[in-house]
């Protein structure tokens, strides 16, 4: 099966660059619209997709993202990896603005948002335990190295609903109570429904700034924000360049992420609601026989 690596952009990377035969495609799902039209074309002879999160001019809060459209869409043109670059706050010392992040955990503390592609009529329960994929944050980690990048490997990613940022007492709770390394406010629901479609994730957290736990950072400001954001999302744009070289057109996944439906349903057969499997054409094809 031929592979298509698809990243979605966080805030400040609206664009990837170095494409053949670039063009940007709007794709329709039964979950309305995606947060944008997908950047598509080919690099190192492998097919690749963009989605900017918050579309380009970062219109979506992290509230209003389309999650399910976006998951769907990606699914819908064929990409196989999802890799997800986003702004982070930091619970560590040792983990300092401009560093990134290889997640491999998430804490999910959002509260508005529409978490599955299932439900009354179709339901499933798919394993969180292992979130991301280790083949291609492996990859995405080396390929983050191979850049120069300051990179960790593996780090717990704190979703918060925001849009406002953390108090000082939640602040202080994700990281010296729950043992949290990074925060910010979108990888959830979207690791979750990636899983659900079948896709390999996995999410680069570039830090931004040191929450406001820090006694020397005791507010978290969008103008400093931006200013790291800039350097960041340089910086993410050479690493995605070298994930094709790295991944392999043809090369399959081990880790059984392209399965994981494969016991998850328990609607029966008969009980199940021909609306809801409609929608489920592109997620859930491959175990639905559609
Ligand atoms: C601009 S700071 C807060 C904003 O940035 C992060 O977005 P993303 O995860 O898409 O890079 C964070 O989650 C907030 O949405
Ligand atoms: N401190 C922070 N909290 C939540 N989301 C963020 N995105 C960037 N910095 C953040």
């Amino acid at each position: 099966m031929e592979r298509m690596i698809a990243v979605i952009g966080g805030s400040g990377v609206y664009d990837i660059d170095g494409l053949e035969d670039a063009r940007w495609q709007a794709v329709d799902t039964p979950w309305g619209k995606p947060s944008d039209e997908i950047l598509t074309g080919t690099l190192d002879g492998m097919k690749m997709a963009f989605l900017p999160r918050h579309g380009r001019g970062h219109v979506h809060s992290p509230t209003s993202v389309p999650y399910r459209a976006n998951i769907d869409a990606l699914k819908r043109i064929g990409a196989t990896d999802v890799v997800s670059v986003s702004a982070c706050g930091s619970f560590r010392e040792d983990f300092a603005p401009g560093e990134f992040v290889v997640v491999d955990q998430f804490v999910d503390r959002t509260i508005a948002r529409e978490k599955s592609f299932f439900g009354e009529g179709c339901v499933a329960h798919v394993s969180m335990a292992h979130p991301t994929c280790a083949r291609l944050s492996a990859a995405c980690l080396q390929a983050a190295r191979d850049e120069g990048i300051t990179v960790h490997s593996g780090g717990t990613y704190l979703a918060m609903e925001g849009p406002q940022f953390s108090t000082l007492a939640e602040s202080k709770l994700y990281r010296e109570n729950w043992g949290c390394d990074v925060i910010g406010m979108t990888n959830m629901p979207e690791a979750k429904l990636a899983r659900e479609a079948e896709l390999c994730y996995a999410s680069i957290a570039m830090v931004t700034d040191y929450d406001c736990w820090h006694p020397d950072h005791d507010a978290v400001e969008v103008a400093d924000i931006v200013k790291t954001l800039i350097g960041n999302a340089e910086k993410a744009r050479g690493m995605v360049s070298r994930l094709p070289r790295l991944l392999g057109a043809h090369k399959p996944c081990d880790k059984g992420c392209d399965t994981a439906l494969e016991y998850a349903l328990i609607t029966a057969p008969e009980k199940r609601d021909p609306a809801l499997l409609a929608r489920l054409d592109a997620v859930a094809g491959r175990v639905l026989g559609r």
